[in-house]
């Protein structure tokens, strides 16, 4: 199986998420971290940025696409978080864990996490 991976851990991203209307009117912190698969062979190789799966770049694009869509869910934003990687970015498979640590004030953390890959391929 294929096992190269590349990490975005622990992206902080200000946002409005909720499911109450209070919410909707404020901006909460969320935290991702994701896992994308990727032949890192060729990046390796050639030692070109061009060739890498680049995380910077797919850090910023999130905390874009974050900052100009509004969920309810946690589930909705690593849903969507996930179509963008595979859609755009062509990772075949994604594991994206949504944190919103501030949700429940006895709680350190909640979360939720993902699993997708594109179609017809297995992982
Ligand atoms: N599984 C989920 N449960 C809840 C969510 C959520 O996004 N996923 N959201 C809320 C509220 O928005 C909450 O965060 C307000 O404190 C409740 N449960």
């Amino acid at each position: 199986m294929f096992k190269d991976r590349v990490f975005i851990e622990g992206l902080s991203i200000i946002t409005t998420i909720g499911v109450y209307e209070w919410e909707k009117s404020i901006k909460q912190k969320l935290i991702l971290d994701i896992e994308m698969a990727w032949d890192n062979r060729i990046a390796g190789l050639s030692d070109d940025v061009n060739d890498c799966l680049n995380y910077a770049q797919i850090s910023q694009a999130i905390i874009d696409y974050l900052q100009h869509h509004q969920f309810n869910l946690i589930e909705s934003v690593a849903e969507n978080v996930a179509a963008l990687l595979i859609d755009h970015y062509f990772t075949p498979w994604v594991r994206v864990k949504v944190s919103k640590p501030t949700a429940v004030a006895s709680a350190r953390n909640v979360a939720i996490m993902i699993e997708r890959q594109k179609e017809n391929i297995n992982y």
